[in-house]
């Protein structure tokens, strides 16, 4: 069968969490800084370190098979490209920013001013949904010191924690798409048999980011509220202690609520809980 090509950051925000989802997908390649291209040996798979920019377009002109970007990049080049799975990294948000001072105060303020940005498509869309008319100056980086030069009355950029604009000056002032990592395809390609066990491969490794695996010790007598507590991937297994009247629960728990869990686990009466990352779970 043909070896499938996937393209991902060369460096960047998107690179080190890209070639950590293939490696914990049993992948073994090279990830020399300055390699372009690399071999998985234990699958028909290449991988390309590409501008984030290109990847959307080598996905859809079939250059590449599969690729990992974020969702604005997709958006912004308006790629025709299968989106095959969100990969939970990358989160952002792409919003329009103000300066602190700033007097306006709605969408329609923004009428007639000038926007610097490195997503011309995107905010012409919302401009236009919004129907503002506004300049929209189209910058490649450091987007956040548009206002503070005279370059722009606002900007429409990437945020994550706030700390850019925070230190700049800025003020978020309306919310235009979230964004995060995504892996896409070229149409049909969710067919081929590598894709659909690469898929599943990262589908059991996301799975088991989300979950923790518990296991902890209660008296028999408190066993039924502690396992009314633990749904598990099936249920919970529970094996005994050499201490009579006492056995261990082995369970998964969400991540989400962890902490919530573990309370609720203490207050029922298990004890020595003991937590531990998972690296897959089959489903
Ligand atoms: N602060 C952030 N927090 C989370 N995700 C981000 C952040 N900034 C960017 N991203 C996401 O990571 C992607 C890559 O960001 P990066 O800054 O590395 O891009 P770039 O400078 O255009 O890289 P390249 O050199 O590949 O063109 C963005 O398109 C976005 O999806
Ligand atoms: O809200 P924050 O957490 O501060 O993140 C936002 C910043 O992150 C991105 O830039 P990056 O640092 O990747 O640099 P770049 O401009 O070189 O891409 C983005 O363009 C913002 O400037
Ligand atoms: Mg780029």
């Amino acid at each position: 069968m043909k070896t499938l090509k996937i393209a991902i950051q060369k460096s960047g925000r998107l690179n080190e969490k890209s070639v950590e989802i293939l490696k914990n997908c049993g992948l073994s390649f090279e990830n020399y800084k300055s390699s372009l291209i690399s071999t998985v040996t234990n699958f028909p798979l290449e991988i390309l370190f590409l501008r984030d920019d290109d990847i959307p377009e080598y996905v859809q002109d079939g250059i590449a098979d599969l690729g990992i970007v974020g969702e604005n990049v997709i958006t912004e080049v308006n790629a025709n490209v299968e989106y095959l799975q969100k990969l939970g990294f990358g989160k952002c948000t792409l919003k329009i920013a103000i300066p602190n001072e700033s007097e306006i105060t709605d969408i329609s303020g923004l009428e007639g001013k000038a926007i610097a940005t490195s997503y011309p498509v995107i905010l012409e869309k919302y401009l236009k949904d919004n129907n503002v008319n506004a300049i929209v100056r189209t910058i490649s980086g450091s987007v956040e010191i548009g206002p503070g030069l005279g370059l722009s009355d606002a900007i429409c950029d990437i945020v994550s924690t706030g700390g850019t604009l925070k230190s700049n000056g800025l003020k978020p002032f309306a919310e235009v798409m979230k964004s995060e990592a995504v892996l896409i395809g070229n149409k049909g390609i969710e067919l081929n048999e590598d894709v659909i066990e690469l898929l599943q491969r990262i589908r059991s490794v996301l799975r088991a980011k989300e979950t923790k695996y518990v296991v902890l010790n209660v008296a028999k007598s408190n066993l039924e509220k502690v396992v009314s507590l633990l749904p598990g991937v099936k249920s919970p297994t529970v094996v005994p202690l050499f201490e009579p009247d006492w056995v261990a629960v082995h369970s998964v728990i969400a991540e989400q609520d962890f902490w919530e869990k573990i309370n609720s686990l203490k207050a029922a009466g298990a004890e020595g809980i003991v937590v531990m990352p998972i690296e897959k779970i089959i489903a």
